[in-house]
């Protein structure tokens, strides 16, 4: 493989990305520092970076939504996006990858966060993206690095390759040897790494970490592991080309080291991507972009800037735009393009055009939304890929503090929803509660303080209603009754139902056996709605299911009786039957499958059993090692807070899906209990 394939140039899209605080941001930071693009690193903590600049962000100390930042090196433009860590704020990585070359996963030795570690490999690993692990934090390393790579290497299904070793001094590492390159560096804070002799027992630790690195390498390269067994060197651009061609293939996973707050190791980093990264021919390739002379485009992010309005964060995949073009997108809509605007922390800086491999953002694309495959061909194009959507765990009810701001939460929510699609709100019709879905408490608290600080509007929250009905234990006859006449027309209606429970998940059921025109046809509809509206609050105080009625009798009046007699009649002999039937409340189940690494299994178990939760079984998760999954029946109450608790008990990592299966009895005081808060609340 030659020196060109090697080194692809142009604009290249690289995606920082790893468990949560492991050091993006900080990185970020560094390689703009070291590259040029700022004149000096700012800090997450100190709350001056490029990255993390919203106010929400800085307010938590955590990336809560993707940024993107642009520098050139050596000739050649890279635009870095940072995602958020946390698992939380994960659809934005989600919605990014498919955009980028290559991903930078930035790690710490710390297991804890390994199962996160893996998670967002096994998201690398099945888009097919390559990915270096930047070992980070080396400045507080305090153990070495072999049992690092050990520990790590679970969390990878292909090899880890260490590619650059610690030089140790006492218990810190003062620099490093690059085992591709057989060079030695002294780390320098905020300056580039300076080359030192290598001697004396680094070089034997050199030696022998470098024949572990091309041991690995040499797995996919018969002649270099005839090298290896004849002894003979191999020549170091064919240690380089297989280092790019078996990164770019997927067969392994580079690691390099360094230290983002110091600025250490960046440069080998950003050479790195320079020599072995693949360029978009190779990404658009990876995602099927089929040959065309039109401007292809991935949208992967999309933004409402203060001033700016609508932005639309594109990696253009093949052909060029000009500003002014008119694009297709693949979800149907079409708009044009008013402003292409360069991608940095302010999207001030506009651009007459985008070429091939750029990521910019698109101003006032209102029709497109993320995940969109955009061209300004004459037709809408093809998605080049679906993004899943995310499934929501945690909810809240939310209603604005002042009932005149109704509308301008309604259109803040759909704002909300369009730059992160993992917020879903959902409108509950029979509760008339607005219920905003999301990926756990820190998320849900952002969405509240955006739509406060960005868009003026104060809600109120609180727990969404649980979907509790009730039924009837024993059937009845029960007449009803509604005779009005009080001077000129009156009204008058008269039935006998027969209500009766049915079996459980039959919902409900009307029949009339009614002969000899006790009532009339005409007025059955309307005994119907009555009886419906007699169901809609039962003496518990909640929807009755379960419940067949049947008209059986009843009489009428030629002149007083009407739809609405009739109606009313049916919802009094409801109201007066259903408290002689032995009501019961009913909650509903879900069936919930949890996932969560192995030795957190005992203490899941633990946490349903005490959520009521009934186990239905165990098993290793399927393809993930080191994981189980966890099946139990639920209620819906108890389901609420879940995942505060098992995100807790996994550091992070463990999840759930959840699907309604039944309604079941409360009884006892469990169901006086529910039944006296929900009396209260209403
Ligand atoms: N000692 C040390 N601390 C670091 C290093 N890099 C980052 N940190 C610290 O680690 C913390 C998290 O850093 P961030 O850069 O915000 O991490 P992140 O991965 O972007 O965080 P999220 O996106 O919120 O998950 C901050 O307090 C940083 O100062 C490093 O190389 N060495």
């Amino acid at each position: 493989m030659g020196q060109d394939v090697r080194s692809p140039r142009g604009p290249r899209c690289i995606a920082l990305v790893g468990p949560f605080q492991s050091g993006k941001t900080t990185l970020l930071e560094a390689i703009l520092a070291r590259t040029g693009a700022i004149p000096r690193a700012g800090s997450v903590d100190a709350g001056t970076s490029v990255g993390d600049a919203t106010p929400e962000a800085r307010q938590h100390k955590m990336t809560v939504g993707l940024t993107a930042a642009t520098t050139s090196f050596m000739g050649d433009s890279y635009t870095f996006l940072d995602c958020p860590g946390s698992v939380e704020f994960a659809h934005d990585m989600r919605a990014a990858l498919p955009a980028v070359d290559a991903a930078i996963v930035v790690c710490e030795a710390d297991e804890k966060k390994l199962p996160q570690l893996q998670i967002i490999l096994r998201e690398l690993e099945e888009l097919k993206i390559p990915r270096f692990l930047f070992l980070n934090k080396i400045d507080r390393a305090s153990q070495r690095i072999r049992e690092t790579l050990a520990m790590l290497q679970p969390a990878s299904r292909v090899p880890l390759v260490l590619r650059q070793i610690p030089i140790w001094k006492g218990e810190l590492i003062e620099g490093f040897v690059d085992l591709a390159l057989e060079r030695a560096f002294v780390y320098r804070e905020h300056k580039a790494s300076e080359v030192i002799a290598l001697e004396g027992g680094d070089l034997d630790r050199e030696k022998e970490a470098r024949f572990s690195m091309l041991e690995k390498l040499a797995d996919h390269d018969d002649v270099l592991m005839e090298q290896l067994l004849e002894d003979i060197q191999p020549p170091r651009d064919a240690v380089f080309d297989d280092l790019a061609r078996e990164l770019r293939e997927g067969l392994i996973c580079p690691v390099l080291l360094g230290s983002a707050l110091r600025e250490n190791g960046v440069l080998r980093l950003m050479k790195a991507l320079r020599h072995e990264a693949p360029g978009v021919a190779e990404t658009a390739k990876r995602l099927g972009v089929p040959e065309t002379k039109d401007a292809l485009g991935y949208v992967f992010k999309t933004l409402h800037s203060q001033h700016g309005g609508k932005l639309s964060l594109t990696r253009l995949l093949a052909g060029h735009l000009d500003d002014g073009a008119t694009l297709q997108s693949s979800s149907g809509g079409a708009g044009r393009i008013s402003g292409i605007l360069a991608v940095n922390g302010a999207y001030d800086t506009k651009r007459a055009t985008a070429d091939l491999g750029d990521t910019v953002a698109l101003a006032k694309l209102d029709p497109v939304k993320t995940g969109d495959t955009v061209s300004n061909g004459k037709t809408p194009p093809a998605a080049l890929i679906a993004i899943e959507p995310t499934p929501p765990v945690l909810a809240i009810s939310i209603a604005a503090t002042d009932r005149k701001d109704d509308v301008k939460l309604g259109q803040a929510m759909m704002r909300l929803h369009e730059e992160d699609p993992s917020l879903v709100v959902v409108q509950n019709a029979k509760t008339h509660d607005t219920v905003l879905w999301g990926q756990g408490e820190m998320h849900l608290r952002v969405a509240g303080e955006r739509l406060r600080d960005r868009f003026g509007v104060k809600v109120t929250s609180h727990p969404p209603a649980i979907g509790y009905q009730e039924t009837i234990r024993k059937p009845i006859t029960q007449r009803g009754r509604h005779k009005k006449q009080s001077g000129g027309h009156g009204q008058f209606g008269d039935v006998v139902l027969d209500i009766r429970p049915l079996p459980r998940g039959d919902g409900f059921k009307f029949a009339e056996t009614v002969v000899g025109g006790a009532v009339p046809r005409n007025y059955i509809p309307a005994v119907e709605e009555g009886v419906i509206d007699g169901l809609a609050r039962g003496p518990l105080g909640f929807p009755v299911t379960d419940v067949q009625v049947t008209l059986t009798d009843g009489s009428y009046h030629s002149v007083d009786s009407s739809d609405l007699a009739f109606r009313t009649a049916a919802r009094i002999g409801l109201n007066e039957g259903l408290p002689q039937c032995q009501p019961v409340l009913l909650e509903p189940i879900h069936v919930v499958e949890i996932v969560c690494p192995t030795d957190a299994t005992a203490k899941i178990n633990a946490i349903l059993s005490a959520r009521r939760g009934q186990i239905l079984g165990f098993d290793t998760r399927d393809g993930w090692s080191g994981w189980d999954c966890v099946r139990a029946m639920m209620p819906e109450a108890e389901i609420g807070e879940l995942i505060v608790e098992l995100r807790s008990a996994t550091a992070g990592a463990g999840s759930f899906t959840r699907q309604f299966d039944h309604m079941a009895e409360v009884t006892g005081r469990a169901a006086d209990q529910i039944i006296a808060a929900h009396q209260h609340a209403a």
